[in-house]
C-alpha cells in the first residue's frame, strides 16, 4: 500500500520508517525544507536510537521518500497519516490544533479520489469531527473523503521498538472501510497477537488522552507521596519498591524524582483539562490540575534541597547539572525538568554548567546563556553541587572520587533517586534525593556494642 506520512517529527519520522518497515510505500511530508532535505539524505534530524539505521535502510531501497509538497502527497497515494504537531497554545492549556487544520487545508485541495485521513495526533476529543467537516466542504460532494483516528503511544528513545512491538492498536474508526485499511497496514503486527481495539472515532481519541493523564497522575502520586516521606522522614524509593510488588499497582511510572516533562504529558494532562471544560465536565478532572502543581513543586523542592544543602544561597556559587534532555535516550528538551530547573539556578544568581550526551545542541538554541560542558566532569569543575537531573546510564558509572577531585564541595542531589548514594558516601560526598530525608545507617563500628558494660 502506498501511504504519506505529514509530519516528520519525532512521531511522524518514526512512524514513516516503520510503515516503511512493515511493507508500505511511504512519502514523508513536511513544511520544513531542512528537515526534509535531511531526511532525503537519510540523516535523522533528532536523536532516536535505531532510527536512523531504518530510514538509511528504507531511503536507500527506494521505499521511503520526502517532499515539501502536500500536491505530491495527493498525488502519491490515498491514505494520509496526519503526524503534525498539537502543541499546548501559549494563553491556555488547550491544544493548538493550527497545525492539523493547515495539514488537511492544504491537502484537501489536491485530492482527487476516495481518501482515508488518518489521524495519530494526540488531540482534543472532537477533533476528528471538526477535520472532517472542514474536508468535506473543501473537497465537495465527488471527491469522498474520511476521517479515522489511530492514536500513537510510543515512548521517545524507544520509539522504534514501541511501534513494530506496540501493547496495542487502537483503531477509531466510523466504517468498515476504515478498519479493513488500517487492519491490512498493520497486518503484520495484528498476526503476531498484537491486540486492536476497535472503536468509534471520539473514544479512540479520549484513550490516548486518558493514557497520557493516567501515566501523569501515577509520577505525581509517587511525587505526592516523596513529599510526605521527606516529613516523616521516610525513604520513598523503598516505599516505591514495596508499592510495585503488588501487581494490582504495578511497577511502572512510580520513579520518583523531579517530575514528568516532555512534548507530551504535561501539555496533554493540560489539554484534556481544558477540552473538559469545553465540555461542561471540568469538575470530572479538576485533581488534574493537581497532578501539574505536584509535578512542577518536584522542580522547586530540587532547588530547595540545593539552596539548603549550600547553606541557604546558591548566588554566585557554581552549580552542576547533570542532564538536559527530559528523559534519557532522547535529545527532546520540551518542557524539560532539568532545564527549568537550570534555568531558575541562573535566575537566582547560580553559574549554570550543564551536560547532557545528546541534548547541549538543543538545550543551547533555546537557553544561550546556560553554560555546555563536553562531559560530566568539566561541568562539576568547581561546582558547589551537583545536580543529577536526567538518568543517562553514564551518570550511573560515573566514578564519585575521580568528580570528587574537581567539585568545590563534595554534595551531589540525585533528582532521580537513581544513582547509588552508598557509592557516593563512600567516596566522601554527602549525597541528598528528593523523597529520602532519612538518618543515614551508622557504620557498623558506631553502633553501640551489645555487650553490657563492665
Ligand atoms: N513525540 C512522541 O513521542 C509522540 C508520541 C505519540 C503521539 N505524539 C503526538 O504526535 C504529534 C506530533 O508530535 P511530535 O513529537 O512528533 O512533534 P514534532 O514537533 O517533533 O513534529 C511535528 C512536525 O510536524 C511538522 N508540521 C507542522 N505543520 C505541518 C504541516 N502543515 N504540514 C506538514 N508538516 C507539518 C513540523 O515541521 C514538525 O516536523 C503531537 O500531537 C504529539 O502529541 C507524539
Ligand atoms: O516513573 C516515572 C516515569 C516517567 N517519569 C518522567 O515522565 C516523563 C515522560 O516519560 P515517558 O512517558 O517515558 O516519555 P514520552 O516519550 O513523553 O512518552 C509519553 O508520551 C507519549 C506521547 O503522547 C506517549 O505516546 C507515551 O505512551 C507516553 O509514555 C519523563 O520526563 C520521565 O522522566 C518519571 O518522572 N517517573
Amino acid at each position: 500500500m502506498r501511504v504519506t506520512v505529514i509530519g516528520t517529527g519525532y512521531l511522524g519520522a518514526t512512524h514513516a520508517a516503520c510503515m516503511a518497515e512493515l511493507g508500505a510505500e511511504v512519502l514523508g511530508v513536511d513544511i520544513d525544507p531542512d528537515r526534509i532535505t535531511a531526511l532525503s539524505e537519510a540523516r535523522v534530524p533528532f536523536y532516536e536510537p535505531g532510527l536512523d539505521e531504518m530510514i538509511r535502510r528504507h531511503v536507500g531501497s527506494g521505499r521511503l521518500s520526502f517532499t515539501t509538497s502536500l500536491r505530491r502527497a495527493a498525488e502519491f497515494g490515498d491514505v494520509h497519516f496526519l503526524c503534525v504537531g498539537t502543541p499546548q497554545r501559549p494563553d491556555s492549556g488547550s491544544a493548538d490544533l493550527s497545525y492539523l487544520f493547515s495539514a488537511v487545508d492544504g491537502l484537501a485541495p489536491y485530492l482527487r479520489r476516495t481518501s482515508l485521513i488518518i489521524g495519530k495526533s494526540t488531540v482534543p476529543v472532537g477533533t476528528a469531527a471538526r477535520l472532517t467537516e472542514r474536508l468535506r466542504r473543501q473537497c465537495g460532494p465527488d471527491v469522498p473523503v474520511e476521517v479515522a483516528w489511530n492514536p500513537e503511544f510510543l515512548q521517545e528513545g524507544t520509539a522504534v521498538e514501541n511501534t513494530l512491538d506496540p501493547d496495542r492498536l487502537v483503531f477509531g474508526v466510523s466504517s468498515d472501510f476504515a478498519e479493513q485499511v488500517l487492519r491490512d497496514l498493520y497486518a503484520d503486527l495484528i498476526a503476531r497477537g498484537v491486540p486492536v481495539v476497535v472503536t468509534d472515532i471520539p473514544t479512540s481519541e479520549l484513550i490516548k488522552s486518558s493514557a497520557n493523564a493516567f501515566l501523569a497522575t501515577k509520577v505525581s502520586f509517587i511525587n505526592a507521596v516523596a513529599e510526605v516521606c521527606e516529613a516523616a522522614g521516610a525513604d520513598v524509593r523503598k516505599l516505591a519498591e514495596a508499592l510495585s510488588l503488588d501487581p494490582r499497582i504495578g511497577h511502572t511510572y512510580l520513579r520518583p524524582g523531579i517530575g514528568f516533562g516532555g512534548g507530551c504529558l504535561p501539555k496533554d494532562l493540560r489539554a484534556l483539562r481544558a477540552r473538559a471544560d469545553e465540555l461542561g465536565v471540568g469538575h470530572a478532572l479538576r485533581f488534574l490540575g493537581e497532578v501539574d502543581e505536584i509535578n512542577l513543586r518536584a522542580r522547586e523542592r530540587v532547588i530547595e534541597l540545593a539552596r539548603e544543602e549550600c547553606g541557604g544561597s546558591l548566588a554566585g556559587r557554581r552549580v552542576c547539572v547533570l542532564g538536559a534532555a527530559f528523559k534519557p535516550n532522547s535529545d527532546d528538551i520540551r518542557d524539560s525538568p532539568a532545564l527549568a530547573v537550570a534555568a531558575a539556578l541562573r535566575d537566582l544568581g547560580s553559574e549554570v554548567s550543564v551536560y547532557d550526551p545528546k541534548a547541549a545542541d538543543n538545550a543551547r538554541k533555546q537557553f544561550p546563556d546556560l553554560d555546555y560542558a563536553l562531559s560530566a566532569a568539566d561541568a562539576a569543575q568547581g561546582a558547589a553541587v551537583v545536580l543529577h537531573l536526567t538518568e543517562w546510564a553514564e551518570f550511573g558509572e560515573l566514578d564519585p572520587a575521580a568528580i570528587g577531585e574537581v567539585v568545590a564541595e563534595r554534595r551531589i542531589i540525585d533528582g532521580r533517586n537513581t544513582l547509588d548514594g552508598d557509592r557516593w558516601r563512600a567516596a566522601g560526598w554527602r549525597y541528598r534525593a528528593l523523597g529520602r530525608n532519612v538518618p543515614q545507617r551508622l557504620p557498623a563500628r558506631l553502633l553501640p556494642s551489645r555487650q553490657p558494660a563492665a
